[in-house]
């Protein structure tokens, strides 16, 4: 393919190290503008309102979705432009397609697609009808009346089949224009379109800007559809009434450019907008249309109409096409009319209805897929697959989305109160796509290196030298020439002559026609630069012309500047005035401001000190934080310190806790026997104390012990000595053996036992027991408890003899003695000082009262011993200090008698 699309994109090239960036090319976004569709007779409410120029807003209505879960608010969408119900046909056009028309006649390719619910007005907007004519024949309109003088003729750039042009000299394309027949639209067909023979259409006399005088133009045009996601051709010959031909599905390709096209897809090349008119509409007769419920003409297929403009340059001479293949540009306007979405159940849809609108919407959501991601690529800098394969609506609108051109969009939208919850969807479509960008169509290089203006020169020439029908004159003398030669007199000769005349003539003939081809191409040389001289001179003109209305324009500029200077001179004057009063302001403000300013200095000076202040107390502070945090660290160490005595002293108190116990016990224990002892005593007799009374009486002395003592013993209580007394008493009159083991040591004991007869014996044997002088026996035992106390057991027993001559000796009672080394308080020992007791007076005194004394002193040394730790309060001190003030008493050994 020779053709170059230069709005299309090319392969990307290698990557190669020394291969510079390419640019990032400029990009633009989709424009998408909105129609409202005005409301039909037999529709009451509108869900939809426009807010010039750009916002329309959508109110749900009560039947909507969106009113029924509770959204009530109107939603706002903002468009390019928003055309209400009452804006013409001519102005859409204006404001959408016709830019693209100028883009088109520039080489650059161009997408215009109407997107809408069904019955919103796309076929309206794109189609037009009879007396309103759409988008589609104004196009044509417009293009035709730009590009009718520099038309190429018919046939001169033929369709490769390939996507690509080729070009083929101007006698060869008149015999294929001789060969070919025109198409014929057959009777049926007309039939079948009863508005076809009336053709008189209100025409657009507009022409675009941009067209390049030196080439020749074609218009080549396409028609598609896509049904149910085949693509047929709606230009495509279907047979004759008696041999129709079914239609045949097409293949997208990929052409070596890159660019999708249809493959087998038949391309009429038109030479006026009624010719293109005519195939637009045999084209929308084949188009698949449908009676629904929402639509009476709906359209079931997304119908595609390609205008094609193929460009060459002409020849150096201005005269043919130039014969350069490669020198073709092609720019495509894609023009598509996509079917609506709708909903089955509002449509009441049934068959291949269905089918169709599943299709349908189907082929809109990958549109809309492929929207997202390419916005979201484009976005985030991601490179995800557009499923542009999903759908050969895709397919087929890849080339524009990839590549370079302009892409805008109509959205069409029906006021209806029942299309608003579709129309909501079209809008967030709406809202997709504006954010998608295109790449920027490069400016096409229209200078090849011919010279310009070579079409007029052209032009020129063939006026002048264009063959003329000889003038009678001329042909009358030319007659006359041959005339001169043939004399009837001697025809012979003059045949001769005329013959000579004829060769002469003969020879010269191919000398003029050189020196006439050389004149002829001197003056075409010459008319050609006059042309370029001319060109020059026009747009030197032109230039002159800019010149003198900006000139005129700056004066007009001028002028206004002048009215401004001088009513901006009033202004200053009235400014002056206000400047004086603002002066004059200004000096009061200025007293006022040198007033405060004393004010804020006092003010200032008066911060100074309590700044000053403030961070004297602040070093106070922190001087007293310092402390502070001295003596918590001291307290905190002397709490630990504390703690550990605590612990300390704990321990010592559970340990004496413990000896308190053992004590308790041993003073329980102590009690019993003293108890036992005193029932002894009391159940001994009293004669013994009336004797002792009555002897303490003959004596003439009181008994030692207060009448306290007495009348306790009066009482009934006997006095500890007195069965001790009795029982030494009874000791006394028996012969004892005393059996005392070497090991047994003598203590000073106060207590001791007393025998009167008494033999002791360390080792005693049958010989001492077999002697009738011993009938008591007595073992004294000694023992050392763990704490260092004596303790002595005397064992006493009777010696009982038998009739054989031996001994035994059953034992009776068991004295205990202990020798313990007690720690009298000074009390006691005051106490007993003070009593005059002796410890040589006490075997003789009162036991009952030394038991008294011992029992006190015991009491007392408990009491001591359980105020041996006390809490002591100091004064300044944070926490009560603990202290263990233990008694300091001298050992001084006691005895006491079990
Ligand atoms: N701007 C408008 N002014 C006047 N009439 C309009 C306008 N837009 C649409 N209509 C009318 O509304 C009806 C439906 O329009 P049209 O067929 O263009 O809808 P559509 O969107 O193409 O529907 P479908 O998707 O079903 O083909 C037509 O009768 C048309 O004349």
């Amino acid at each position: 393919m020779a053709s170059k699309h230069p709005g299309q994109p090319s392969k990307p090239p290698r990557k190669h190290q020394s291969t510079p960036k390419p640019k990032q090319k400029e990009k633009d976004p989709v424009q998408v503008y909105c129609r409202l569709r005005p409301l039909k007779q037999d529709e009451n409410e509108s869900c939809a309102e426009v807010k010039p120029p750009s916002i329309l807003q959508l109110t749900p209505p009560e039947c909507s979705i969106a009113y029924k879960s509770g959204n009530f608010n109107p939603t706002q969408h903002h468009f390019k432009f928003v055309f209400d119900g009452k804006t013409s046909q001519k102005c859409v056009f204006d404001d959408i397609a016709y830019p693209l028309v100028s883009n088109l006649v520039l080489g650059r390719n161009g997408l215009l697609f109407a997107y809408g619910v069904t019955n919103s007005g796309k076929t309206y907007t794109m189609t037009g009808e009879q007396d309103q004519p759409g988008i589609l024949p104004r196009v044509m309109d417009v293009l035709f009346n730009t590009i009718t003088e520099v038309q190429a003729p018919k046939h001169v750039f033929q369709p490769d089949a390939t996507n690509g042009y080729k070009i083929i000299p101007e006698e060869e394309a008149k015999l294929i224009s001789v060969q070919r027949k025109p198409r014929k639209i057959s009777p049926r067909a007309k039939l079948e379109t009863p508005d076809y023979g009336d053709l008189l259409r209100v025409s657009d006399g507009r022409k675009v800007d941009g067209i390049d005088e030196d080439s020749s133009y074609a218009i080549f045009i396409s028609y598609v559809e896509i049904y149910n996601n085949f693509i047929y051709d709606l230009l495509e010959e279907n047979g004759d009434s008696l041999h129709p031909k079914p239609p045949q599905s097409r293949n997208i390709r990929e052409d070596t450019s890159h660019n999708m096209y249809v493959s087998g897809c038949i391309e009429v090349e038109v030479k006026s907008a009624e010719e293109a008119f005519e195939v637009l509409l045999q084209g929308q007769r084949k188009r698949r249309v449908a009676h629904t419920q929402l639509n009476h003409d709906s359209s079931r297929s997304h119908a595609v109409f390609n205008i094609r403009l193929v460009q060459a340059p002409l020849d150096p001479s201005g005269a043919q096409v130039l014969q350069d293949d490669s020198q073709i540009t092609v720019s495509q306007l894609s023009l598509v009319d996509l079917a609506g979405s709708e909903r089955t159940h509002r449509t009441c849809n049934e068959g291949n209805r269905v089918m169709e609108a599943g299709r349908i919407n189907q082929s809109l959501m990958t549109l809309r897929k492929c929207m997202e991601t390419l916005r979201e690529n484009q976005r985030n800098g991601t490179n995800k697959i557009v499923p542009y394969r999903d759908s050969k609506l895709t397919v087929l609108f890849k080339n524009y989305f990839d590549g370079e051109g302009m892409v805008r969009m109509i959205v069409c939208v029906s006021p209806r109160a029942e299309d608003y919850d579709e129309s909501i969807h079209v809008m967030n479509f709406a809202e997709v796509t504006q954010e998608v960008k295109i790449d920027r169509p490069a400016p096409k290089k229209s200078d090849i290196g011919l010279a310009p203006g070579r079409r007029r020169a052209n032009m020129i020439y063939r006026t002048v030298v264009a063959p003329r029908t000889p003038h009678p004159y001329e042909l009358a003398l030319g007659v006359l020439c041959i005339q001169e030669y043939l004399s009837e007199d001697n025809p012979e000769a003059s045949c001769r002559e005329l013959r000579e005349f004829l060769e002469k003539r003969l020879k010269t003939r191919p000398q003029l026609i050189a020196d006439q081809a050389k004149k002829t191409s001197l003056f075409r040389e010459a008319l050609i630069s006059t042309e370029k001289e001319l060109n020059e001179l026009r747009s030197k003109c032109q230039e002159i012309h800019s010149l003198k209305s900006s000139k005129e324009k700056a004066q007009q500029e001028l002028t206004r500047l002048k009215g401004v200077i001088t009513a901006q001179n009033k202004e200053i004057a009235q400014l002056n005035g206000s400047i004086q009063s603002f002066k004059m302001e200004l000096e009061e403000k200025e007293k006022e401001k040198i007033r405060l300013n004393n004010q804020l200095t006092k003010a200032i000076q008066k911060n100074d000190h309590l700044l000053r202040e403030s961070s004297n107390y602040k070093a106070q502070l922190e001087v007293k934080a310092h402390d502070i945090n001295t003596q918590v660290t001291r307290s905190a160490k002397m709490t630990r310190e504390l703690e550990g005595q605590v612990q300390r002293e704990r321990a010592k108190f559970e340990r004496l806790a413990k000896a308190k116990e053992q004590t308790e016990m041993e003073c329980q224990a102590k009690e019993e026997k003293i108890a036992q002892v005193r029932d002894f005593l009391h159940a001994c007799n009293s004669p013994l104390r009336e004797a002792r009374l009555d002897a303490a009486r003959s004596r003439g002395n009181t008994p030692l012990k207060t009448s306290n003592k007495e009348n306790k013993t009066e009482e009934g209580t006997a006095p500890l000595y007195t069965k001790g007394k009795a029982q030494r008493k009874r000791s006394l009159s028996e012969n004892w053996l005393e059996h005392k083991p070497t090991d047994c040591v003598e203590n000073n004991d106060i207590l001791q036992p007393r025998f009167k007869k008494k033999k002791t014996v360390t080792n005693p044997k049958p010989k001492h027991f077999k002697s009738q002088n011993v009938d008591k026996y007595v073992l004294k035992h000694q023992e050392q408890d763990p704490s260092g106390d004596v303790k002595t057991e005397l064992y006493k027993g009777d010696i009982l003899f038998t009739r054989t001559g031996g001994a035994s000796v059953k034992f009776t009672d068991i004295e205990k003695l202990d020798h313990v080394s007690p720690k009298p308080s000074r009390r006691i020992t005051r106490s007993l000082s003070m009593k005059n007791m002796s410890s040589s007076s006490i075997s003789t005194v009162d036991t009952d009262s030394l038991h008294d004394a011992l029992m006190e002193e015991e009491e007392r040394t408990d009491v001591e011993g359980r105020c041996a730790i006390c809490i002591e309060g100091k004064p300044g001190g944070t926490a009560p200090a603990l202290s263990h003030i233990s008694l300091t008493r001298s050992p001084q050994p006691s005895s006491s008698r079990h």
